[in-house]
């Protein structure tokens, strides 16, 4: 996907534009109507289907609120579903307290004018410009005086609440992974590289791939979890296994920071340094603190069998 700073004045590019503005965090269904609604318009032929999106939510870079830091997909892996969503193109805005003063007239005259846009598609409830204080209609009548048309999409709902990130997210850090599978349309995963741990797992008898560079994701709640990792290759993912994954605290052996950790159902071997995708498909059980080691290896491989019985293996 080609990717576009859009830090100031935008330039001019040959081909038009149908193009859908926010933060897309999760690519969840309802942003997934969006895109979809945006294809069902446009002109395959002779228009790119591009998105302006932001590198951190509004709300953290503003007001620091701890909620709005972590991601459900952080920026390379909501890049990578918006490509096979149809998304070739992407503005990429550096959203900085001085962005945030952009006014509605001055991002439509000076941000969105200048690209040539034949539609925009944007959410029911949309807001943007300084503060959030500009509605659909403004932005109707301002792209209308610019030649841009604008379709508004309804809201798709679950439950008769709108699907969001924002409470996409909760759902995770409540461990509730079957309503977060629903609503993205595919389950949580998180994707890293394996990294180095205390080695104590192959000790007890449940190596764990350990993952890192995972900060940027919404922490699942504490706990075991039954579900899947991907083995990446340079390309795609090759290899499945199913896991049981620890995510939290490990109290039992003083584990210092949350982690994440699968222990491969049938796998033996190596995978250090490789990247994985890490699926969250349900959850299992309660982290427990136990004051015996033995204790632990005893619930793990009641987990095995649990965990085995559920796969079907
Ligand atoms: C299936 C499974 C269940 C686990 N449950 C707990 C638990 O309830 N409490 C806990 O403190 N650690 C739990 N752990 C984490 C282990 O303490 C951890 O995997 C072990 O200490 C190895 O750590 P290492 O990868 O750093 O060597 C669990 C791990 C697995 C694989
Ligand atoms: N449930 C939904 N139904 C329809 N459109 C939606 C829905 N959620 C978001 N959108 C639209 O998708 C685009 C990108 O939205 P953005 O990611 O900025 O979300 P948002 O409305 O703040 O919701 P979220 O809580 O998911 O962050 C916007 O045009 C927005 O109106």
């Amino acid at each position: 996907m080609e990717i576009i700073e859009l830090n100031e004045k935008a330039s001019n590019h040959p081909k038009a534009l149908t193009l859908v503005i926010g933060k897309f965090d999760g690519v969840h269904k309802g942003h997934q109507a969006i895109l979809q609604t945006a294809k069902s318009y446009m002109d395959e032929a002779n228009e790119l289907l591009a998105v302006m999106s932001f590198s951190a939510h509004p709300l953290w870079v503003l007001k620091q609120k701890e909620e709005f830091k972590h991601k459900l997909t952080p920026d390379n892996q909501k890049l990578h579903l918006l490509k096979q969503f149809g998304v070739s193109r992407c503005y990429w805005i550096e959203f900085t307290k001085e962005y945030a003063k952009t006014t509605a007239e001055q991002f439509v005259n000076e941000h969105l004018a200048p690209l040539h846009v034949n539609r925009i598609v944007v959410g029911e409830g949309f807001r943007f410009g300084a503060g959030g204080l500009s509605s659909t209609d403004e932005l109707i009548q301002l792209c209308n005086e610019k030649g841009i048309e604008v379709i508004v999409v309804p809201l798709v709902k679950v439950n008769g609440e709108k699907i969001s990130g924002r409470s996409i997210r909760k759902w995770v850090e409540l461990g509730l992974m079957e309503p977060v599978h629903a609503v993205l349309g595919r389950p949580f995963t998180v994707t890293g590289k394996v990294i180095h741990g205390q080695k104590m797992g192959r000790k007890l008898g449940f190596p764990t791939v350990n993952l890192g560079d995972v900060d940027d994701y919404v922490n699942p709640k504490p706990g075991v979890y039954l579900g899947q990792i991907g083995i990446h290759n340079e390309k795609d993912i090759t290899e499945y296994y199913d896991v049981l994954i620890s995510a939290g605290y490990r109290p039992t052996v003083s584990g210092k920071g949350y982690l994440i950790e699968a222990y491969l159902l049938n796998y033996s071997g190596d995978l250090y340094d490789k990247t994985v995708s890490v699926t969250f498909l349900r959850y299992m059980r309660d982290e427990v603190k136990f004051t015996e080691l033995d204790d632990l290896v005893k619930q793990m491989e009641k987990d095995k069998i649990d965990g085995e019985r559920l796969m079907g293996h």
